[in-house]
């Protein structure tokens, strides 16, 4: 075991023993920018969804609402199929949404804590 960084520029080192393997990339440069290029969407896509969360606490009395168990379990199963669908690793997806939800919930609840609520009473 090398205590080396693999090299940005270097040509492959190891092939896949699958003839049908189609390579992405000439090299590890190349795959990283890729994946920076994701990681910033991925990001942006995460600010979104967060908006979507705070939003989320307009419609909840309670703790319990907020962290509604029900809906945290139908969003992991439908992640958990679309990853069979789309061929992306499903452990990996399960595990993000797992630690995604947990903190999306930790942050409604602080929203939750800091709203007050609506007065049916008033006019
Ligand atoms: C956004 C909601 O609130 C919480 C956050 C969820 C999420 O991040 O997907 C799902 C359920 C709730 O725990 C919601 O109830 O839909």
């Amino acid at each position: 075991m090398t205590e080396q960084e693999p090299s940005p520029h270097a040509p492959p080192l190891r092939r896949f023993r699958d003839p049908a393997y189609v390579p992405l990339a000439d090299n590890l440069a190349q795959v990283r920018e890729r994946i920076d290029a994701l990681d910033t969407q991925i990001v942006a896509l995460l600010a979104e969804r967060g908006r979507y969360v705070k939003d989320a606490a307009r419609f909840k009395r309670d703790a319990f609402q907020v962290s509604a168990p029900q809906r945290q379990q139908e969003v992991i199963d439908k992640v958990k199929r679309l990853a069979e669908q789309t061929g992306a690793y499903p452990e990996v997806v399960e595990a993000c949404y797992r630690a995604l939800i947990a903190g999306f919930i930790a942050r409604e609840q602080l929203h939750h804590q800091d709203m007050i609520d609506i007065d049916e009473g008033q006019p």
